[in-house]
């Protein structure tokens, strides 16, 4: 049996953690799980971590740690037989140590997109509430303009998407990712990508994951037969 792979992708807001992921699920296999759509289950759900977590969205705060580990943790536990890629957690080093408890990672993306380049994605960026699919109306523009296109419901877009309100969301993410990327660093799993364009890094990212999944499999395989 080939090894499972697990990997977790981080960035600022805007900087394409969600796209990469999405691909990566595609072109690898991964599962792709994100904290912000596993909220949004619960929330639709009317779990009880559902209804907390709605209050904190609901004035755009971060969910408490607790509350999230608490969510996400057995959800993580269940996924035995798969490989995946984690798109929103870990976002604080209290999460990441959590994490680190609860499993080992391969690989963490994280991606340096500069500021200009994220102000201009934001401003454009169109989100499906209900399900979190995200539309850009230059990279990957909806069917219809202002309409999902699985559901044909209408798109939305945030208020803290506007460029104004990323300088403060910029500075809160800095601060509170340095310690999980200093974690990784010194792990040696942290794998940092620049650019402004996703379709510039994606073949990078791709030969990494190629790399690394093919010599995890292997490395297996020969445990398997000593
Ligand atoms: N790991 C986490 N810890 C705490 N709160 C979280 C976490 N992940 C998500 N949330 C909360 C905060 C967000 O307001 C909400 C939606 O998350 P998400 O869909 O990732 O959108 P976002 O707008 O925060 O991120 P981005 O702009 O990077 O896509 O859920
Ligand atoms: N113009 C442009 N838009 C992009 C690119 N990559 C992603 N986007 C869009 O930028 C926005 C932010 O990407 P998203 O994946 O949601 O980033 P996240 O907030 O890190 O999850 C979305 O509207 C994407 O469709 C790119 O290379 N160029």
């Amino acid at each position: 049996m080939s090894k499972l792979f697990r990997a977790v992708i981080m960035g600022p807001p805007g900087s394409g953690k969600g796209t990469i992921s999405e691909r990566i699920a595609q072109s690898f296999g991964l599962q792709h799980l994100s904290s912000g759509d596993f909220l949004r289950e619960n929330i639709a759900a009317n779990t009880e971590a559902g209804v907390l977590a709605k209050t904190y969205i609901e004035k755009r705060l971060l969910v408490p740690d607790h509350v999230m580990t608490r969510l996400l943790l057995p959800r993580l536990e269940e996924m035995t037989r798969h490989s995946w890629i984690l798109d929103g957690f870990p976002r604080t080093l209290a999460q990441a140590e959590a994490l680190s408890r609860a499993c080992e990672l391969d690989v963490v993306i994280s991606l340096n997109i500069p500021l200009e380049t994220l102000k201009e994605r934001l401003r454009h960026r169109w989100i499906h509430p209900a399900s979190g699919r995200v539309y850009n109306l230059c990279f990957n523009p909806p069917r219809m303009q202002g309409v999902d296109d699985i559901s044909g419901e209408p798109l939305i877009q945030h208020e803290d998407d506007r460029p104004e309100a990323l300088v403060a969301r910029l500075r809160h993410y800095k601060d509170v990712a340095k310690p999980v990327i200093d974690l990784y660093k010194a792990k040696n799993i942290l794998h940092t990508f620049s650019d402004t364009d996703t379709d510039r890094i994606w073949p990078h990212i791709s030969s990494l994951l190629n790399t690394k999944i093919r010599t995890d499999q292997s490395s297996a395989q020969r445990a398997s037969t000593n």
